[in-house]
């Protein structure tokens, strides 16, 4: 599956451009973090994804098809987007039902429901929360809520916007075996996080937004290694990354361990 993006412009009705040429190509199974300060546009650009919203000017590509050919609704079962508020996303009395709302939509057969929504329960860790109104889980159960109500559609893509938010380091652990789960089915997941240290342990491919423009994309290393670049876009490395900069290192760490280790070899030299 692959997304391709060709000078994407766009503008909300009621304001000036927030997407200001985005050309970016998107593919493959190995998952992709999008990063940036609020109000970069990060959300803006993975609606396109699916056609939720639509250029103003460029062209989204979806395995080469235009995302004009098709209707939201049919792109949604290709590329799943979990939207950073649950609470845009759940209106149904149980989590069962949000599950099994989109398949009964597309008139799945009800033995197919069944063997996924065991599958999701489990993978989200709601098998025991199947009967509960969402509006009485946690907010980080309501995240999970959401992520398996779109996983239940069993999309080739799966945009995560923000699933950090309100997580604890179990939610964290919890969301990283998803996409390390998802990556095995030959998923595609792009994911926008805040959390810097989320991102460094699992994704090796970061995509960096500032003002409506991608400003680096390349190896979590690479990335991090622009320093200048990302205090302009108010970036932080995390931590260790800024503690080993500090000190020097030439190479870009992102654990305890890779920072003693470089500390090492540049002791040697
Ligand atoms: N529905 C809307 N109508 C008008 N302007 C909007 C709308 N949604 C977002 N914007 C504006 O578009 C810009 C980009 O917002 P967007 O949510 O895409 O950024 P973001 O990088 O995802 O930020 P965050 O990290 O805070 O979610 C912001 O200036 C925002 O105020």
């Amino acid at each position: 599956m692959q997304i391709e993006l060709k000078n994407l412009h766009y503008s909300y009705p009621s304001g000036g451009e927030v997407l200001k040429g985005i050309n970016l190509v998107i593919g493959g199974t190995e998952p992709v973090a999008i990063i940036g300060q609020n109000g970069a546009g990060k959300t803006t650009a993975v609606k396109h994804f699916n056609g939720i919203l639509r250029p103003t000017s460029g062209e989204v590509l979806i395995n080469g098809e235009n995302i004009e050919t098709r209707s939201t609704a049919q792109w949604s079962k290709k590329v799943g987007y979990v939207f950073q508020n649950p609470d845009d996303q759940l209106f149904l009395e149980s989590v069962r039902k949000e599950f099994e709302f989109g398949p009964r939509q597309i008139k799945m057969p009800e033995k197919e429901i069944k063997r996924r929504n065991e599958w999701v329960a489990e993978l989200v860790g709601m098998s025991e929360k199947l009967d509960m109104h969402p509006f009485d889980l946690t907010p980080s159960e309501k995240k999970f809520c959401t992520i398996g109500a779109v996983l239940m559609m069993d999309p080739d893509v799966l945009i995560f916007d923000e699933p950090t938010c309100g997580q604890d380091v179990q939610g964290n652990h919890r969301l990283l075996s998803i996409i390390k789960a998802l990556k095995e089915r030959g998923k595609l997941c792009i994911t926008i996080s805040h959390d810097m240290k989320f991102v460094v342990s699992s994704f090796r491919r970061i995509i960096v937004m500032c003002g409506g423009e991608v400003i680096l994309d390349g190896r979590a290393e690479e990335v991090f290694a622009q320093t200048e670049i990302l205090k302009k876009s108010f970036v932080a490395p995390p931590p260790v990354t800024k503690v080993a900069q500090g000190a020097g290192l030439k190479k870009t760490v992102f654990t305890t361990e890779a920072f003693m280790e470089a500390l090492e070899d540049e002791r040697k030299v």
